[in-house]
This record gives structure tokens, sequence and C-alpha cells, in this order.
């Protein structure tokens, strides 16, 4: 393959992987120690070094390292970390004024991501956006939307799904440790069902969407159609372990969503904007939702997200009951418009293209030359590789936690995920160069070929 990743925009450091001490460093070391005796323990670290800057693929530390970024801060800085059409527009924005809360006076950037979002998102209806600072809170706010809109209170969510760490987002969440454990109790109206995980179909069901289907409508019945709001799925579950649903499953949804009333809420906050190869990764399934959830990548690291859906629904709730002191705050209104300014010519979502292709051409081998790689998926550059043993597809989260020391030992920043932990997670920057990006799954593979020994 000749091609190669065109480059969004310039980045500000040298793109290439070094090592100026080990992993993390001594100044990393003393500040992590530091870090240690003034913050809570309650948040986790997946690689204690301390940033000093990055941009494109690579993330500086403050021992001088430079380590390829296979994270973008959770599929967040798509663009790079230190984008200069979004550091342009913030800056300027900080110059006229940080916040003024849009619920006291307007300001037109609000209009106009909510403009921009009402007409790219999938769906050819009328529609309605709000804008909001964590994914939590659009999450939260898409079933306050939902339960105005239909007067139903129940939620139906998925196995392996994850939506968020606030009180209801974390009951919405499948997984109990880390993200629910002691911090009980939770919201009863969320309702559980099963999803379509190809590789690991629920107890007692054959595998495809056709069997879990049946199940999600069998649970709705359970517990009477007419009592659920909307039912919550992302159309690549992220947290849960970068599950792609059986196909069939999403669309087969939408048919359950229109047969009983409920609101379908499509959470893209993490597979959205861009990562997948299309604009919105619930387009691959040929589905609109009648919400659909945005953060993340939205703004680039600027806090921002976004619920948008048809109108008829988002004018459901009574003026003044949807709002938050920072929700589409200025700043972050205006990282996002330099975001959508970047899509327009499609560079991103080739890239994102590319990078699939990369990615499977260097790790897929895997699958053949070892026993632990399970399974190589995902799409565009949100793809996933989950170690189990061949046969019984015991899950190998030993493996996974091995082979992400040795990545970041050598100056390579994967992240874990899944139910079972056993996930190995690609979420590069979308302006990462070809060489920067072959060099990491290089190393990626090696650490993967080497703990299978
Ligand atoms: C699909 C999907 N919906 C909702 C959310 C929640 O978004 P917030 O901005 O973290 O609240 C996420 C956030 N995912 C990363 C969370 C990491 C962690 O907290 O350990 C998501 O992926």
């Amino acid at each position: 393959m000749t091609e190669t990743l065109p480059a969004v925009d310039a980045a500000t450091i040298a793109q290439s992987r070094h090592l100026a001490t080990a992993i993390p460093g001594p100044r990393s070391a003393a500040l992590h120690a530091e870090r240690t005796a003034q913050v809570t323990n309650g948040f986790g670290i997946a690689l204690p070094v301390f940033v000093t800057r990055a941009d494109g693929g690579i993330i500086e530390d403050v021992d001088g390292n430079r380590l390829i970024d296979f994270a973008s801060g959770i599929a967040v800085t798509s663009l790079g970390a230190s984008n200069k059409r979004v550091a342009q527009r913030v800056a300027a924005q900080l110059e006229a004024f940080t916040h003024t809360c849009f619920m006291v006076t307007e300001y037109e950037s609000f209009t106009q991501v909510c403009k921009w979002l009402n007409e790219n998102t999938p769906g050819d209806f009328e529609k309605r956006t709000g804008l909001f600072s964590t994914g939590a809170e659009a999450v939260e706010n898409a079933i306050k939307i939902a339960r105005a809109a239909t007067g139903r209170a129940n939620v139906l969510v998925f196995d392996e799904a994850y939506h968020g760490r606030s009180l209801l987002t974390m009951a919405m969440t499948a997984k109990v440790n880390p993200y629910k454990l002691n911090f009980g109790p939770l919201p009863a109206e969320i309702i559980r069902a099963a999803s379509a995980n190809p590789l690991r179909p629920a107890q007692g069901l054959a595998a495809g969407a056709e069997a879990a289907l049946e199940s999600v409508e069998a649970t709705i019945l359970e517990h009477g159609a007419d009592t659920f709001a909307a039912m919550v799925i992302e159309p690549i579950q992220g947290e849960g372990g970068f599950i792609v649903p059986a196909a069939g499953f999403i669309p087969g949804l939408r048919k359950l969503a229109d047969k009983y009333g409920i609101v379908l809420v499509i959470d893209e906050i993490q597979a959205g904007m861009g990562r997948t190869g299309t604009l919105f990764a619930s387009e691959h399934e040929g589905v609109a939702g009648d919400l659909i959830l945005t953060a993340k990548a939205l703004a680039n690291g600027v806090p921002l997200s976004a619920v948008t859906g048809r109108a008829e629904l988002m004018n459901a709730p009574h003026a003044g009951g949807l709002g938050g002191t920072y929700a589409g705050n200025p700043l972050a209104c205006e990282a996002a418009l330099a975001v959508f300014e970047q899509f327009e010519d499609g560079t991103l979502m080739q890239n994102a293209k590319r990078i699939e292709e990369v990615a499977r051409e260097i790790l897929e081998p895997l699958l053949t030359s070892t026993n632990v790689v399970a399974e190589i998926r995902g799409r565009g550059a949100m793809l996933a590789i989950e170690l189990a043993d061949a046969g019984t597809l015991a899950p190998r989260a030993d493996l996974a936690k091995e082979i992400s020391a040795a990545c970041h030992a050598a100056g390579v920043l994967t992240l874990t995920c899944g139910t079972h932990g056993n996930v190995v997670r690609l979420l590069p920057p979308l302006v990462i160069g070809e060489e920067l990006l072959r060099d990491g799954l290089i190393v990626l593979a090696q650490a993967i070929a080497d703990a299978a020994k």
C-alpha cells in the first residue's frame, strides 16, 4: 500500500517516538508521588507520566520522552491535542469572554453548533439540539427529554454498555467494578437486555442479531412495552470492549422502538465524529436514532456534549427544564466550530479508514500466528484486539495488561477495556502520520507476540 495519511494540520511537536528515560521517567515519578499526596485515590491512571505537550500522534512528557498516542485522551483529540485552528478560535473567544451562561444571555456560536449538528446527524427530519458539557450529562438529558416526550419512566440498556459515571448513567453502565462498586443504591427504572456480541453471545442465546432481538423484545414485553421511555445503544460499544453489534441488531432495535413507541437513543459519544470512517458511526447501520448523543471529539478536548434529535421530542421539556451553568460554554462552542471546519473536506474520515487498513495489515497475522488473539474488530480508527485462549475463549486480562505495559515501556500509549478487561484498544488521533502509526503498531504486534509465547 503506498497511500499515506495526509496531515490535516501540521503538528507542533516532532512526530517521532523518543525515549530519553525509562517510562515513567524520574520527573514523572516524583510528580506522581506528589499527586498521590494531594489527589483522591478514586482516579485511576493508565500510564503515570506527566505531559508537557501533545499534538498530532505524539505526547511529550516532563522527562523529554515522546510517546506515540493510541488513546487520544479516550477518543477526544482526534484532530491532535494542539490543533492550530481549534487553538486560534478558542484564543479569540478567550479575549472576548469565557462565559456568560447560555441560560442568562445568548451567544451565536451556541446556535451555530446546534445548526451544524441538526444538519449533519443522520435523520431526514426537523431537529433541535441541546448542548451540555460532559457525555454523562448528554445521556442524562436524553433520558429527561425522552421521559418528558413519552410520559414513561423505564430505560432499556444493554449488556456491556457504558454510558457514564453519574448516578443515572452509572446505573445504565453494565460493568460493576470499577464504575458502580459501593456507589449504590442505583435508580430502579434501568432495565438491561441482551446485546449482540458476535464473539460472546448472551448466555443461552444463539449467535447473531435474531436471537438477541427476540430476547430484547421479550424483555420489553416482560416489563410492559408502554413503560419504556427510551432504549440507549452505542453503535460500537466502547468501554465494553469495542464491540461491533452483530449485523442487523441496531436496525432491529429501530424496528422495536417504532413498534412500541420507544425513543431510540444512539450514544455516539465515543464512536462518533469521524472516528469510524463516517461522520457518525450509526451511518454504518443505516439507522437514524430519534436522539443522537455526541461529546468527546465534538470539541477536540474542550468539554462539550450534545443531544440532537427529532424536534417534537427535543421540544417536549418545559422551558427551564434543561440547562446547566457551563452547558455549551462559548470556548467549547468555538472549539467545535473549528472541528466542524476541518471535517468539511472528508480528509479525516479518509484518515480513519486508512488507519484501519494499516492496523489490520500489521495486526491480523496475529490471529493465526498466536493462540491468544480471539478477534481483531472495530471500524476505522476505533479498533480492538481481544485476548482470549483459543477454543475456550477464556478471557486473558493478564495478557492485555502485560501487552499494554510492554507498549508503555516502549513509548506507545495504549488503553485496555472490555467487560473482562481483556481488550487492547486503539484510538489514535485521526491526524497521526502513517510512519508513526506503523511504528506504534509494530511495537504493539511484537508485544502481543511476546506475550503469546
Ligand atoms: C459511549 C459513551 N457514553 C458516555 C460516556 C461518558 O462521557 P463522559 O464525558 O466521561 O461523562 C462515555 C465516556 N467514555 C470514557 C469514560 C472513561 C472513564 O470515565 O473511565 C462513552 O464512551
